[in-house]
């Protein structure tokens, strides 16, 4: 797979202004020869005419080449900068495909080459995979301040450190036996230090809210008004709205961005015992939405409420006479009058804040954060040996841990699954 020279369209779908075809791989310098003639020097631009194997003029393109080890993949490597009409790259990745140990690229490619050579680790490459993906201005900077090396930076330090406790403790090994030199107070209390760090970093906002969206559930018994109430955040007939209890059946997901931050509103049907087994299948996915929601909007009595961090409760229906009395804690709202609702809306993004990560911070995914609680689990344990061959087998598991989470270890599911959320080309 490594030995293969790989091409792929990078850019655009055609037609564009320019298409940028990239070819990686130990025979990346002779295909592109092959196809313009001559190469310019490393790093440096030049024009050539593209022609094929018998040689017809394809293009006139500029032409760059990248020397490895100092190219994007690691690889030699050549980019050609064509016009973006869909013949014109249709005719050069034909003669590309013509030509001998050459290969279209699969997606995610050129990616995992940089991965697989050294120049980027796990964590920036998911960087850039949420790059590609950013659609707004603060999911941007984060994936950017990843891709640029944030995080690796950061491993890289703990790494350090976690390095020293363990030739410390490996060094007490051979003193085993002697009180006073194995048991080394400073030692557990650098292993807590450095657990509490990574506990404190667990404990910030994660990725997943800025990348999919804050989850914002709107629950409640039946004919509460949660469609109707959505209808009246967004501003349409979104969501059917219907005076039959159990109008809603399945959940319905309603994007939504509230000052920049993109938010996931879902209505989910009315919580109540019911024996239509459709209506049932409603609820129970209601429940589990309601657990997974980031924030909650409950609309229906607080004794009723179900558990959960952070719920905003609403007194729905406020316009009606005899609903003119809401609780102390709950917030008024109607979907009639529109009483309430851009307190509401600022009460939602209050808590939606907390939830995001600050500018320019790291974030940390699912992924990354799992690996990081194992290795505090690890530094905890080491702190709390005694023996010091115990608190170097704790030490051993926190870098093993790292070496998961920059994918030092390699673990082809995950490589696999990350690689696979790249376009074509990348
Ligand atoms: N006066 C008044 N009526 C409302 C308000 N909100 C909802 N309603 C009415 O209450 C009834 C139920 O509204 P829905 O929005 O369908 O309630 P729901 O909670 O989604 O109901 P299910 O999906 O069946 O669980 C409809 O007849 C609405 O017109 C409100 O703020 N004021
Ligand atoms: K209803
Ligand atoms: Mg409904």
């Amino acid at each position: 797979m490594a030995g293969d020279t790989i091409f792929a369209h990078s850019s655009g779908r055609p037609p564009a202004a320019i298409a940028i075809i990239r070819i990686s791989g130990p025979r990346a310098h002779a295909a592109g020869q092959a196809l313009g003639g001559s190469l310019p020097a490393a790093r440096e631009a030049a024009v050539r005419e593209l022609r094929d194997g018998s040689g017809a003029l394809l293009d006139r393109a500029l032409v760059l080449r990248f020397d490895a080890p100092a190219s994007a993949t690691g690889e030699d490597s050549v980019e050609l900068h064509c016009h973006g009409g869909r013949a014109v790259v249709d005719a050069v990745l034909s003669a590309l495909t013509g030509m001998d140990g050459l290969r279209a690229a699969e997606p995610g490619e050129f990616t995992r080459r940089a991965f697989a050579n050294g120049r980027i680790d796990l964590t920036e490459a998911e960087g850039l995979a949420d790059l590609i993906e950013a659609e707004t201005e603060s999911q941007r900077k984060a994936a950017l301040a990843l891709a640029e090396g944030g995080l690796r930076r950061q491993i890289a330090q703990w790494q350090e450190r976690l390095l020293t406790l363990s030739a410390e403790a490996e060094r007490a090994i051979d003193y085993v036996g002697d009180e006073e030199e194995t048991e080394d107070p400073a030692r557990a209390l650098a292993c807590a230090d450095l657990a509490r760090e990574l506990e404190a970093w667990l404990a910030r906002p994660r990725a997943e809210p800025l990348k999919d969206g804050v989850r914002v559930v709107v629950a409640g018994p039946p004919n509460a008004g949660k469609s109707s109430l959505i209808n009246a955040i967004v501003g349409s007939d979104r969501v059917i709205v219907s005076d039959v209890a159990g109008t809603t059946r399945d959940y319905v997901e309603v994007p939504l961005a509230l000052r920049g931050v993109p938010m996931v509103l879902t209505d989910t049907a009315g919580l109540r015992a019911t024996v239509d087994q459709v209506e049932a299948i409603g609820v129970e996915r209601a429940e589990s939405l309601v657990e997974a929601a980031d924030i909650l909007l409950w609309l229906g009595a607080h004794d009723a409420a179900p558990r959960h961090p952070r719920p905003i409760l609403l007194h729905s229906k406020a316009d009606m006479p005899d609903r003119s009395l809401a609780p102390a804690d709950s917030l008024a709202v109607s979907a009639v009058s529109g009483a309430g609702i851009p307190a509401l809306l600022e009460r939602i993004a209050a808590a939606a804040a907390a939830l995001l990560p600050a500018e320019d911070a790291i974030a940390l995914n699912r992924r990354q954060a799992a690996h990081l609680v194992d290795a505090a689990g690890a530094l905890r344990d080491a702190a709390s040996c005694r023996d010091p061959v115990l608190a170097a087998e704790g030490l051993r598991a926190a870098r093993a841990a790292f070496d998961r989470m920059t994918g030092r270890a390699d673990f082809e599911d995950v490589l696999d699954a990350l690689f696979s959320r790249f376009c074509l080309g990348k």
